[in-house]
C-alpha cells in the first residue's frame, strides 16, 4: 500500500533523510522511531505529499505520488505535529468542514461525522468550541479530522504526544484496531508504543534507517540488550553529539 524508495532530502547543506526505504501493506503498523532531529517528520512529509523528496519514490496504494500526488493524497489520513485547528468552531462543525474537503457530503458527512466522534470519544465534546477545549481533546479532534473520510493510508506524526496516560492507551487501542483494515505509519519517541500497537517498526538516525524489524526481532538485535529502550540507546545517538 505504502511504497517508498530511497528518499532523501536535503535542505541546504544538511541531509535530513538519506536513502530511506520502506514498504507498509494493509493490515500493518509500522512505528517510526529515532531521536530528535532523525528525519521522521521530514520522511512522513514526503510521504504525504506535502514536501517534495530531493530524490527517491513514493507510491501509495500504487499510485505515484510524484507524478499523481492529489490522486495519491486521496487515499492518505494525515495528524502532522502541531496539527492547525479553526479555533472557533464546533468540534462537530470542524469535522464537517473537514469532511467537505475531503469530497464527504450529505448524508454521508453526518456518518462520517458520528463515526469519528464515537471512535475518538469524542461525543460529549460534539457541540463544544474547538478553543474551549482541553489539550487532550483538542489532539483527539486533530486525529479525528485525519480519519474523517476513512483513508486506507494513515500518517500519525507523534499521535499520542501531550496526552494522559488513559488516553495515550485509548489512542493506542485505536491505531491498532485501524491498523487491521489500513496501512499505518506512526512516530513516537515512547517505546513501549512500539510492542503496544506496532506489527514492526523503524529506528532512523541521522537521516538513516539502522534497524527494521518486528519489536521482538529488534530487542535481539543488541547482544546481551533484552529491552527496545537499551537497544534504540546503543544504535543511535543524541542530537547532541556530533
Ligand atoms: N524546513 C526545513 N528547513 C531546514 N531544515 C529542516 C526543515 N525541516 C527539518 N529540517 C531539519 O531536518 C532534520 C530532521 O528534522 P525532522 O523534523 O524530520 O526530525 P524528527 O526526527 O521528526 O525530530 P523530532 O523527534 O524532534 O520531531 C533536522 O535537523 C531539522 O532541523
Amino acid at each position: 500500500m505504502i511504497q517508498v524508495q530511497n528518499l532523501r532530502k536535503v535542505f541546504g547543506s544538511k541531509v535530513a533523510v538519506d536513502d530511506v526505504s520502506f514498504s507498509v501493506e494493509k493490515g500493518q503498523v509500522l512505528g517510526f522511531l529515532g531521536p530528535n532531529g532523525a528525519g521522521k517528520s521530514t520522511s512522513m512529509r514526503m510521504v504525504t505529499g506535502y514536501f517534495r523528496p530531493t530524490s527517491g519514490n513514493i507510491s501509495i496504494g500504487g499510485v505515484n505520488m510524484l507524478e499523481e500526488p492529489e490522486l495519491a493524497k486521496r487515499s492518505i489520513g494525515y495528524l502532522p505535529e502541531n496539527a492547525p485547528l479553526y479555533s472557533d468552531m464546533t468540534v462537530a462543525s470542524f469535522l464537517g468542514f473537514c469532511a467537505e474537503i475531503r469530497g464527504v457530503t450529505g448524508a454521508a458527512k453526518s456518518k462520517a461525522i458520528d463515526r469519528v466522534l464515537e471512535l475518538c470519544f469524542l461525543e460529549s465534546v460534539r457541540n463544544q468550541s474547538v478553543d474551549t477545549l482541553s489539550k487532550g481533546y483538542r489532539h483527539r479532534t486533530c486525529f479525528a479530522q485525519s480519519i474523517i473520510h476513512d483513508p486506507e493510508v494513515l500518517i500519525l506524526d507523534e499521535p499520542t504526544d501531550g496526552l494522559d496516560p488513559n488516553q495515550k492507551h485509548e489512542v493506542r487501542g485505536l491505531i491498532k484496531r485501524m491498523g487491521e483494515t489500513k496501512a499505518i505509519i506512526f512516530s513516537t519517541h515512547i517505546l513501549e508504543e512500539v510492542e503496544a500497537a506496532c506489527s514492526r517498526a523503524i529506528i532512523i538516525d541521522r537521516g538513516k534507517v539502522v534497524a527494521d524489524g518486528t519489536p521482538d526481532q529488534l530487542k535481539k538485535l543488541v547482544p546481551g540488550v533484552n529491552s527496545l529502550d537499551e537497544v534504540f540507546r546503543a544504535i543511535t545517538r543524541p542530537d547532541t553529539v556530533k
